[in-house]
C-alpha cells in the first residue's frame, strides 16, 4: 500500500495539474533535438521532483519509472573511502551530493566522469545523452560548485544535469548562467484544494471544501504535507468534518513548544535545554534551514511589531551564517540567546516605559 502522496503523483507532463503554461513549454522543450541543462527550483513540496520525473519520461520514456537504487563508492584524494546512495533507470541517474558533506565535490567529479564515459545500457534509447538528477545543488560547496561548472561543460556531449534547488541564491553565477532556469513556485491554495479534493475523489471519499481549505492554509502551501495531512485526517476520522483536528508533524510541534519555552522564560538554563530540544531535532534528520525557518516564525508570532522587525533583521544574518558555516547547532543556539537577550531588553524597555 502506498501513501497518497506516491499514488497520486502525477506521472505526465500533460497530467500536471497547476503551472500548465510551464508544463506545455517543457514538453516542447523534450521535442526538440537539444536540450539544455536544467535547474528547477522553488520551495519544499512545490513539486519539483515531480516535474523532473515528467520529463525524464517525456525524453525516454515509461522505462525511466524502473528505478533501481545503488550504493556508490568514491574515494577521496586523501583515501578516505566514501558511500552514496543514488536512484537510477537505464537513461538517467540521480544522486544528492550534499549528503557526503564536504566531500561533495569528489562525488560531483567522478559521477559525472564515470556517467560520461559509460554506454548508455539501452542502446536504442531515442537519445544520445544521460541525465544526471543532483537535488538539494544549492546546499554544495563553492568548490563543488566550480567543479560542477567546469564538468558540465567538459561532457555536455554525452550527459545532461537537472539540478533541483530550494532557491538560486546561494549557487554561483556562473553555474546559473550555464542552465535553463524553470521556477517551480508553490501551488496556491486554491489549487492545492482542488488537488486534495481530486484525490479523495478518486479514493472514493468525500472531503469538505472547508477542510480542505484548512489543511491548504496549514500546509504553508507545501503539497506534499498537505496531500499527507489530508491522509492523515482520514486515518483519524472518516467520514470526515469540516472542523475535525488536523493532525500536524511531530517537528513541527516539537518546535513550537521550543518556542514556547523560549517566550516564557529567558535564562541560561533555558537556553541550554533548548541546546537539547535542537540537538533532539537535527539528530532525527530535520533540515537546518526548516529548524531555523520554523523557529523564526514561530518566536515572532509573540513579538511586537518593532521587536518583529529587529529579529527578522537577526535572523537574516544569523541564517547567511548557518548557510556557511559547519557547525549548524552553533548558529541556532547563538541565534535563540540573541533572541531571549533582544525580547528580555523589549520587555524591560516597555515595562519601563509603563512606570
Ligand atoms: N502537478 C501536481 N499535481 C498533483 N500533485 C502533485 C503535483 N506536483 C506534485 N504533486 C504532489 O506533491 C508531492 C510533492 O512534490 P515533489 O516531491 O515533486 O516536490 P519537491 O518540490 O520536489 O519537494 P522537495 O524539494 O521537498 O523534495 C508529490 O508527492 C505529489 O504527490
Amino acid at each position: 500500500m502506498s501513501l497518497w502522496v506516491d499514488k497520486y503523483r502525477p506521472k505526465d507532463l500533460s497530467k500536471l495539474d497547476y503551472h500548465k503554461d510551464q508544463a506545455e513549454n517543457l514538453k516542447k522543450l523534450t521535442q526538440r533535438g537539444d536540450f539544455p541543462h536544467l535547474l528547477v527550483y522553488g520551495p519544499s513540496g512545490a513539486g519539483k521532483k515531480t516535474r523532473i520525473m515528467c520529463i525524464l519520461k517525456d525524453l525516454y520514456g515509461p522505462g525511466v519509472e524502473r528505478l533501481r537504487m545503488e550504493q556508490l563508492n568514491f574515494t577521496t584524494p586523501s583515501k578516505k573511502k566514501l558511500e552514496i546512495m543514488t536512484v537510477s533507470s537505464n537513461y538517467h541517474i540521480e544522486i544528492n551530493p550534499s549528503d557526503v558533506g564536504i566531500y561533495d565535490r569528489v562525488v560531483v567529479m567522478d559521477l559525472i566522469k564515470n556517467v560520461a564515459q559509460t554506454q548508455q545500457l539501452d542502446v536504442n534509447g531515442q537519445r544520445e545523452f544521460k541525465v544526471i538528477v543532483l537535488t538539494d545543488v544549492d546546499d554544495l560547496s563553492k568548490d563543488a560548485q566550480h567543479a560542477l561548472r567546469r564538468t558540465m561543460e567538459k561532457y555536455i556531449a554525452n550527459c545532461r544535469l537537472i539540478l533541483s534547488a530550494n532557491s538560486t541564491s546561494r549557487l554561483t553565477p556562473a553555474i546559473r548562467s550555464r542552465c535553463l532556469g524553470i521556477r517551480v513556485s508553490a501551488p496556491t491554495i486554491t489549487e492545492i484544494v482542488t488537488i486534495l479534493q481530486g484525490v479523495c475523489k478518486r479514493e472514493g471519499l468525500n472531503l469538505p471544501t472547508e477542510l480542505a481549505q484548512r489543511i491548504a492554509e496549514k500546509s504553508n502551501r507545501n503539497l506534499r504535507r498537505a496531500i499527507l495531512m489530508c491522509e492523515a485526517c482520514k486515518v483519524e476520522q472518516y467520514p470526515f468534518s469540516a472542523n475535525q483536528n488536523i493532525a500536524e508533524p511531530d517537528w513541527l510541534l516539537f518546535i513550537r513548544a521550543i518556542a514556547r519555552k523560549i517566550s516564557q522564560e529567558q535564562s541560561i538554563n533555558t537556553l541550554a535545554s533548548v541546546r537539547g530540544d535542537l540537538y533532539e531535532l537535527i539528530i532525527h534528520g530535520i533540515p537546518n534551514t526548516i529548524i531555523f525557518q520554523t523557529l523564526v516564525s514561530e518566536l515572532v508570532k509573540n513579538c511586537d511589531i518593532t521587536l518583529k522587525a529587529t529579529i527578522i533583521s537577526q535572523a537574516a544574518l544569523f541564517e547567511h551564517r548557518l548557510q556557511h558555516g559547519n557547525k549548524a547547532i552553533f548558529h541556532l543556539e547563538a541565534f535563540v540567546a540573541k533572541y531571549m537577550y533582544l525580547y528580555k531588553k523589549f520587555l524591560e524597555d516597555t515595562i519601563g516605559d509603563a512606570f
